[in-house]
């Protein structure tokens, strides 16, 4: 079967910064939960920029297709990008909501790939699509926030109302560029169950960066590790022993008691989740 994201030989230079990816060849196949680890400045957010064409790699390097369609190709975009864009869900580190509106209306912003832009540039949302956003919302357990505005939000709440907004897209695939980097650990994990419950529920493809690497054990089944551009390390998570962290982050701090076999994760529904802290 044609994985999701495909990715061959993929190269990027930033002028004096050199290279931040060298020859990445890698394949993400429907319904997996994908973790990106690795030392800061390794990569792993150039790389998912490549992923939707927020980045061009260099030329003549190689390429990335999205569920089957090219989105770069030798450093040039591919015309027809926005389509699959759209389906495409992108989680920031910042959340990057638009502070002045209330979180609906943050939620709604989901659907202005798929509608006429005078309907997002007047506002004007279908009852259906209104239907969804709070669906989206009651999903992250956030509903009863609909109507305040986002800058009221706590950064956990903030980064629930950006999944939401994503999951209004109704995209095929998610991807998260540290999305719990700035997030106390209960918060986090909130997240991180809410990312897992879509990936186990909805069947979507998920691929996160992650700097805490028990996050990534316990909630990817796969992680791909970077280090200075290269793939380091592509396997279960359950392969991924002290040793060879201590290589991918060039430290000797892992050992078997800092990292403790994956937890048995329980998963709760996510509505059974105390998510209105
Ligand atoms: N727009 C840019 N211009 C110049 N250099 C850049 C740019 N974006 C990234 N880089 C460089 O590319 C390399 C990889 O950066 P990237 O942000 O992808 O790493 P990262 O693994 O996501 O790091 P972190 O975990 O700290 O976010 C770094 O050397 C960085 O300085």
């Amino acid at each position: 079967m044609e994985p999701v994201i495909r990715i061959r030989n993929l190269s990027k230079t930033f002028g004096k910064n050199g290279k931040a990816l060298h020859n990445i060849d890698l394949n993400v196949g429907a319904g997996e939960m994908v973790g990106l680890i690795g030392p800061s400045g390794s990569g792993k957010s150039t790389l998912l920029r490549h992923i939707t064409g927020l980045v061009r790699g260099d030329q003549n390097a190689g390429g990335v297709q999205v569920l089957g369609q090219p989105m770069q190709t030798d450093g040039r975009l591919n015309g027809n990008i926005r389509q699959t864009r759209a389906r495409i869900g992108y989680i920031f580190q910042q959340f990057n909501l638009v502070n002045r509106l209330s979180v609906i209306e943050n939620v709604l912003t989901g659907t202005l790939g798929r509608i006429p832009a005078w309907r997002g540039t007047l506002g004007y949302f279908r009852d259906d699509e209104r239907a969804l956003a709070m669906e989206s919302l009651r999903r992250v357990g956030m509903e009863r926030f609909a109507h305040q505005r986002a800058s009221c939000l706590s950064g956990g709440q903030q980064q629930r109302v950006a999944i939401a907004r994503a999951l209004t897209q109704q995209p095929d695939v998610i991807l998260a560029d540290e999305p719990i980097a700035s997030l106390d650990p209960e918060s986090a994990r909130c997240v991180m169950d809410i990312l897992s419950d879509i990936h186990q529920h909805d069947g979507k493809t998920v691929l996160v960066t992650l700097h805490q690497v028990d996050y990534a054990r316990n909630y990817c089944s796969r992680i791909v590790a970077l280090r200075q551009g290269e793939i380091l390390f592509d396997d279960k998570a359950s392969e991924l022993t002290p040793v060879l962290l201590n290589q991918i982050y060039g430290t000797t701090s892992f050992n078997e008691e800092s990292l403790p076999a994956p937890r048995q994760r329980l998963l709760r529904p996510v509505s059974g989740l105390a998510l209105g802290q």
